[in-house]
């Protein structure tokens, strides 16, 4: 035991050698090959592990010294000061390192529910990913959530069950619970040596090698027959040939392991504990053999490109010195610093200045980047998150025009250009949002400022003027997400502002048909505009539509030209952004243009006018109805505290679902209004004393009763 304990102290002091003295600069240097890079994202409900298992990562490809600690708040990943405080991971950060002659691009993606985009965006540049358990809790709500992004974007991925140390880990019931939940074919490619305290190591099951991690540490009638292991001393020649046979078995099983995690067909479990230091080398071996190169995924934008450039901006973070720094995943072609690149989302030609391979919260410069890559960019100051970046406008001209050949005779409702952007980002819609406002007029300018870098790096971010008051509204996807926001405007941008109370963000909808008629007749300078519009409004059953669903009689849609169509559907967009009733958006509605009549000089915005006007009209009329956002709510709580989250989720206009045994503990599966959910954790943290844990997620959006709604009104002072 002590020698070993010295030969890990001896390990351990030549592995920080070697790291003292590596040289990033030397990385750039190493061209992979296509087949030798992943790009790896880490996925998994809160708290499940995933920094610490990257932190291990870095650790054993040589690339830190020290392991850094989640609950000390020295990690390498977690790098904003945020998240060193809270524990947890907000902002994806990207890091490059490599294993085995491998090039691992991982990207460490964060837990929370309020940053479930962030988790879509890093999704889309992945070619596959881990997925992260907590050995004693299996699949859990947040993890379900990821999942069912990655099958979106159809990312093979391994599974990882970590934390094999912790009471009440238990790898029979993780893997149950992967099989029942994910409706997956889980690979048992490792079992458990030992579990909870007594977790010593694995024995990798394709291999039968055990992995213990030493704490620093007469009648012929066949019936009878001998079974005994056969040794090299018995038939060198044979024991030779079978060794081999053995070997190729393996290695076939090994690609059959690989095919059916490509085609997502299962998927490889693997366990460990990352804190402890047990199953990580292990598990990048398994990034390295089982999940895709670049190469192996399929999309179909790269045949219109050729070998020209192709990437997409995932991720924009501001850099006091240098400006907003881009991440880029390049798809084909390749990058240099100093070069012009176009981008099509904003139709304009910008200058990288410099390209840099990410480490974290450090940078290493890089002459060139190919396809398959993941770099940072320095000098794009349009690039927004989730943009396509190319090499000029005519390489989009033309690989628009290749794309509209493949389209052939078909009629597109969406333009060339606009099917050559890569797959965008589903935002959800924000729940919360809140006035906030400087401490001075004087810093207004700042604020707008910081507020537009924040937007360009967080599209789930929405910021808008409040027509009536002038104020700024912030509007985000959980309380969470709006603090955090309000923090980071004072640490980076050394603002202090102050936030209104948080508000929610209702719906409207109508709940009868109406008609109305609208006239403008408007003279401006010697043209006189003339439009006359009647409209049906109705309610729309069936699944919900955020834009109205529009139909035009059939004497209209006969004489109507064209060009005034875009005209009329863009006032009926518009007169449904601020709803009737409190200026929420309006949904669930069609709508009928029954007849427009329109003097030949009327311009496009008189026409818009009219119809926004009338549709207003129409819309009073057909009563309106206030929808609140309904969330979905998963509470893990232990048995002695489960009737204390029962009595307060009664209260909160609860309806509880389901209540599921994990373990120990209980699983509350409910619905709750939004509204009901302010100030939730530190409810729940005082009536479980701190054991409970939840998380909560949009599910739809109900209608208040006639007396919510009501009280609603009356609060705002409307009735
Ligand atoms: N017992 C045990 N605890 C672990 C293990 N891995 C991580 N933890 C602990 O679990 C907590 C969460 O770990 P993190 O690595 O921050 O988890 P995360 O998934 O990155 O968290 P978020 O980014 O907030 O979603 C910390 O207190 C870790 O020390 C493990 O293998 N065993």
């Amino acid at each position: 035991m002590h020698f070993w304990k010295k030969k890990m102290r001896v390990i351990r002091n030549l592995i920080q050698q070697s790291c003292s003295q590596r040289n990033y600069s030397s990385l750039p240097g190493n061209v992979f090959a296509l087949c030798r890079i992943r790009n790896i994202g880490i996925m998994a409900h809160i708290d499940a592990g995933k920094t610490t298992t990257t932190e291990r990562m870095l650790y054993y490809s040589g690339y830190i010294r020290t392991l850094g600690d989640v609950d000390d708040g020295d990690t390498v990943t977690d790098f904003m000061v945020q998240e060193r405080e809270r524990g947890i991971t907000i902002q994806s950060a990207a890091v490059t390192f490599d294993w085995k002659d491998y090039r691992i691009n991982l990207v460490d993606t964060p837990g929370h529910v309020d940053f479930t985009v962030e988790v879509e965006r890093c999704l889309r540049v992945l070619d596959g990913a881990v997925a992260v358990f907590d050995a004693s809790a299996g699949v859990e709500a947040q993890t379900l959530t990821v999942w069912r992004q990655a099958d979106k974007h159809q990312i093979p991925r391994i599974c990882f069950l970590n934390k094999m140390d912790k009471n009440g880990a238990s790898f029979t019931y993780a893997v149950e619970s992967i099989k029942q939940k994910l409706k997956t074919k889980p690979l048992l490619l490792q079992l458990p040596i030992g579990e909870a305290k007594n977790f010593r190591g694995l024995v990798d099951v394709v291999t039968k090698e055990r992995i213990v991690w030493k704490s620093t540490s007469g009648l012929d009638d066949g019936k009878i027959f001998e079974q005994k292991p056969l040794l090299e001393a018995d038939d060198p020649s044979l024991f030779q040939e079978v060794q081999d046979a053995r070997n190729t078995l393996i290695e076939q099983l090994q690609s059959a392991i690989r095919r059916v995690t490509l085609a997502q067909k299962a998927v490889p479990v693997l366990c460990g504990s990352a804190l402890k230091n047990k199953g990580v080398q292990p598990l990048l071996d398994a990034i390295t053999a089982y999940l895709p190169a670049p190469n192996e995924r399929s999309y179909e934008f790269l045949k219109w490109y050729n070998d020209d450039l192709c990437a997409l901006a995932f991720k924009v973070l501001h850099d006091k010195c240098r400006g907003p720094l881009v991440f880029i995943r390049i798809y084909s072609g390749s990058v240099k610093p100093q070069s012009a690149v176009y981008n099509i989302n904003r139709s304009c030609t910008e200058r990288m200045s410099r390209l840099l391979l990410p480490f974290a919260d450090q940078q290493i410069e890089i002459p060139s980047l190919m396809a398959g890559n993941i770099a940072l960019t320095v000098g794009l100051k349009q690039s927004a998150t989730g943009d396509t970046i190319v090499s000029s406008k005519a390489s989009a001209v033309a690989a628009a025009c290749r794309a509209g050949r493949d389209a052939g005779g078909e009629r597109r409702r969406t333009s060339e250009v606009e099917s050559l952007l890569l797959a965008g980002v589903e935002i959800p819609e924000p729940v919360f949002f809140c006035t906030i406002e400087p401490p001075s007029m004087a810093k207004q300018q700042d604020l707008d400022n910081a507020l537009n870098c924040l937007q360009r790096e967080d599209p789930s971010l929405k910021v808008k003027l409040d027509p009536d008051t002038g104020q700024t509204i912030l509007c985000g996807m959980g309380e969470l997400h709006i603090e955090i926001i309000h923090d980071r405007i004072k640490r980076e941008y050394g603002i202090e502002t102050y936030l209104g109370p948080l508000q929610i963000a209702y719906r409207e909808t109508i709940l009868n048909a109406a008609q109305a008629t609208d006239t403008l007749d408007k003279t401006v300078g010697d043209k006189r505009h003339f439009v006359t519009a009647e409209l049906e409004v109705r309610p729309r059953s069936g699944e919900r539509v955020t834009t109205p669903v529009i139909e035009y009689a059939e004497n209209v849609i006969e004489l109507l030209p064209k060009e005034l169509q875009g005209a009329i559907e863009n006032g009926i967009a518009n007169s449904c952004i601020q709803g009737p009733l409190l200026g929420f958006p309006v949904q669930d509605i069609e709508v009928t243009v029954q007849s427009l009549t329109v003097h030949p000089d009327t311009s496009h915005t008189m026409i818009s006018a009219c119809v926004s006007r009338c549709m207003q009209k129409a819309l009073k009329k057909a009563s309106i109805q206030i929808l609140e956002p309904l969330m979905n709510l998963e509470i893990t709580v232990s048995e002695d505290h489960l009737s204390a989250a029962l009595a307060d989720l009664a209260q909160r206009r609860g309806s509880i679902q389901e209540i599921q045994s994990r373990q120990d503990n209980r699983v509350v599966v409910a619905a709750v209004p939004l509204a009901e959910t302010m100030g939730y954790s530190t409810v729940l943290r005082s009536l479980t004393s701190g054991s409970a844990t939840f998380t909560l997620e949009l599910a739809s959006y109900q209608a208040l009763n006639s007396h919510e709604q009501s009280a609603l009104l009356q609060r705002r002072g409307l009735v």
